[in-house]
């Protein structure tokens, strides 16, 4: 019979979180929940800890994130944290919900995210970027907010591609109602952790509330137009509004529509934004690798504008852009709740049990890394990723609830990567990265600034 994890001193480093530890911790969650990460998930394979009369159990150990996440991974349901966090924004979509619903609801959108579908779309990830950077000509000298460019970039990407241009969205108004509801969910952490109900006010709570009600409704105005209208756009609302249930015929309801378009923007566009934030900002810190991209670019694309063809062939951006999500990884804490007892290597986990894959802190693993701090796309080469275990880098997640919009966001990034820098070198980083912040995404605490010097 396995062992059972179920005391703190059977976990390798175990993390002391005690009543007089818990006032610390607790704050920690509420500023930045990363600092709130046991420090031990950075140096050990997994760290075990009881805290508000719940399990919890970090995994850093890529071949027990597997086991969890691909092997049991019918054992876990996504748990409360998560629907307190995402529930009252994102109800029960696709991103939320477990069970035969999400199943349904993936399904139903899958193949708006097949190979050859997206690269139908990458034509319209090059307008956009080329829209950003003829804007970027006209700044000059200029102080550009790296977040913010790259944020309204990708919301143009995914309006024009998943939602035919949006029919009129006030695209401000959006972003900031997403950034105030993003904004107290370290309260939302902390609330959680010590099994606070969920009317418990806290700070940016009715902002956030008055976020969510004004998200909705600007999208139950774009299914309305789109029902009145009658249109056929071929996109991810005409899937959603043709969705039937495989088992009961059911069609989508326009709140179930609605909870999908909402997980879709937000999660569709921030990520891909604060990965190619933070990648420009590395960049500007190493010029050696910008030097390599400009190369690159250059020679795929002949000196010519970058078309949808060279795309796939941009290998050493990829590794740029690969090389910036493992040090800034766009999401990064998963977490999964226990449905059920199962098996994890040489212990049993108990139902209930709260599982956090820090993404964050496996990417950063002092016994999966050399220097893990080291910023060095090489690691990306095709032969020294061979050598690595899958899911020592995870940024899109692992098993069946893995990002549906990986290959979107690979392409999309590479595709504005290499349009912003056929015209413009980025310099003028600080020395040192800004610290990040977990909103659910990982934010830099204090803006990214970047000189644009045009080629
Ligand atoms: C660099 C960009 C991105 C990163 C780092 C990222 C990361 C992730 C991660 C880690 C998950 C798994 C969450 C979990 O297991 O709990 C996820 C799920 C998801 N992502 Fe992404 N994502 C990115 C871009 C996108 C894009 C572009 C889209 C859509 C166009 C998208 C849509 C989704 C959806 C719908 C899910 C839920 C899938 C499911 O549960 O079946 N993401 N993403």
């Amino acid at each position: 019979m396995n062992a059972s994890v179920n005391a703190a001193t059977e976990s390798p480093g175990a993390f002391p979180l005690t009543p007089r530890s818990m006032p610390r911790v607790l704050l920690s969650l509420i500023r930045n929940p990363l600092d709130a990460l046991p420090p031990q998930i950075f140096e050990e394979p997994f760290v075990f800890t009881q805290m508000a009369g719940k399990s919890r159990l970090y995994l850093a150990d890529p071949e027990l994130i597997y086991q969890a996440l691909v092997r049991n991974s019918d054992a876990l349901g996504k748990g409360e944290d998560v629907q307190r966090l995402l529930g009252p924004a994102l109800g029960d979509g696709i991103l939320t919900s477990d069970g035969a619903h999400w199943k349904w609801q993936r399904q139903s959108v899958a193949a708006a995210f097949r190979h050859e579908k997206l690269l139908e779309l990458q034509p319209a990830m090059i307008a956009a970027a080329e829209h950003r950077r003829d804007l970027w000509l006209t700044h000059r000298g200029k102080p550009l907010d790296l977040c913010q460019e790259m944020m309204r970039t990708t919301f143009d990407i995914i309006v024009e591609t998943m939602m035919s241009g949006g029919d009129g969205i006030d695209v401000d108004r959006v972003e900031r109602n997403i950034t105030n509801y993003l904004k107290p969910t370290g309260w939302k952490f902390a609330l959680g952790l010590v099994g606070a109900p969920n009317w418990m006010p806290h700070p940016g709570k009715e902002k956030a509330r008055a976020a969510v009600i004004f998200l909705r409704a600007t999208l139950a105005t774009v299914i309305a137009e789109r029902r009145r209208s009658g249109l056929e756009r071929h996109d991810l609302v005409s899937m959603l509004l043709e969705a039937a249930d495989p088992e009961t015929g059911r069609m989508m309801s326009d709140e179930e529509i609605i909870d999908n378009l909402m997980t879709f923007i937000t999660a569709g566009h921030e990520t891909t934004a604060l990965g190619l934030a933070w990648t420009l900002h590395l960049l500007a810190r190493h010029q050696d690798c910008q030097a390599r991209l400009f190369h690159e670019i250059a020679t795929v694309t002949e000196g010519g504008p970058l078309l949808a063809e060279h795309v796939g062939k941009l290998t050493y951006a990829r590794q740029v852009f690969s090389e910036s999500m493992r040090l800034y990884p766009p999401a990064p804490v998963i977490s999964r709740t226990a449905i059920r007892e199962f098996t994890l290597g040489a212990y049993r986990i108990p139902a209930d049990t709260i599982l956090y894959v820090p993404i964050y802190a496996v990417h950063r693993h002092a016994a999966l890394w050399e220097d893990p701090l080291v910023f060095d796309p090489e690691r990306f080469d095709p032969e020294a990723s061979r050598s690595r275990h899958r899911f020592a880098f995870m940024p899109f997640g692992a098993g069946p609830r893995v990002c549906i919009g990986n290959g979107f966001a690979m392409m999309e990034a590479v595709a504005i990567l290499a349009t912003l820098l056929q015209k413009f070198r980025v310099t003028g980083a600080s020395e040192t990265s800004p610290k990040p912040v977990m909103k659910v995404t990982l934010r830099p605490m204090h803006p990214l600034p970047i000189n644009l010097i045009e080629r």
